[in-house]
């Protein structure tokens, strides 16, 4: 399970941009989170994710309830959860080549010896072509860049997957591709997924269950 429970976070003590926000996603659900722009959605997600420290509440993943975010999140809990964001340039280490992004994780945790493996299998799922993998991130397309940060989330097999508006600046054609893939490694794995994003269509389309800001944050 992973669950948040009256998380309240910001950026400011006296002033939150998430209040009382709760949440409970099954092993392998998938919950399309729905809200406004600006309401706090990937500010949740990032909590969500071990990435932001909340000001009050607990995130729990699969009966551990971290005790630290970020760098102080345990190692076991952090890479249970693979994250995909909005912005792959914002997410992307600009000096490094495609095939050394996403076999980051696999280095940063000492598996480095799994790379080329990995790499070759996971490019194959996301469409990226060998001659891309060679590449620099200011030498593809945003589309390119995305199905190398997806590859990223996936390399360590994470039993949950946030994805935070991973589609909002894709063509439908490439957005479908990624969707497409992330099913799939669901399937394959039985991977939860929180998805946020503001477009119902896609998110009612993709999700097991969609829900919406004013149900989970806020005054209750
Ligand atoms: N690093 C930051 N420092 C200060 N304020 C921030 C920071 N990041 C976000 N905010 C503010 O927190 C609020 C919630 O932002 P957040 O990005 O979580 O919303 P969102 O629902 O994901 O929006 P969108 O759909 O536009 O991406 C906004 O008012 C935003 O300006």
């Amino acid at each position: 399970m992973l669950e948040l429970r009256d998380i309240t976070a910001g950026y400011e003590r006296r002033r939150p941009v998430v209040e009382g926000a709760r949440l409970t996603l099954h092993p392998g659900e998938s919950l399309g989170l729905l809200g406004p722009s600006g309401c706090g959605k990937s500010t949740l997600a990032r909590v969500a994710a071990l990435l932001h420290r909340p000001d009050r509440g607990t995130v729990t993943l699969d009966g551990h309830t971290a005790t630290g975010f970020r760098h102080r999140a345990p190692r076991s809990l952090r890479t249970a959860v693979g994250v995909v964001f909005q912005q792959p340039r914002l997410a992307a280490d600009p000096r490094m080549r495609l095939r050394d992004l996403v076999a980051e994780p696999l280095r940063a945790t000492g598996r480095r010896a799994e790379a080329a493996g990995a790499v070759a299998d996971l490019a194959g799922r996301v469409g990226l072509g060998a001659d891309l993998l060679d590449r620099r991130p200011h030498e593809v397309s945003d589309g390119q860049l995305q199905r190398a940060c997806l590859a990223r989330a996936l390399v360590l097999r994470p039993r949950w997957l946030v994805c935070d508006e991973m589609t909002a600046m894709l063509d439908a054609s490439t957005a479908a591709a990624l969707v497409g893939v992330v099913e799939e490694y669901r399937a394959d794995t039985g991977a939860g997924l929180l998805a946020v994003g503001h477009d119902p269509v896609l998110l009612r389309r993709w999700c097991d269950r969609t829900a919406h800001w004013k149900e989970i944050a806020g005054p209750h």
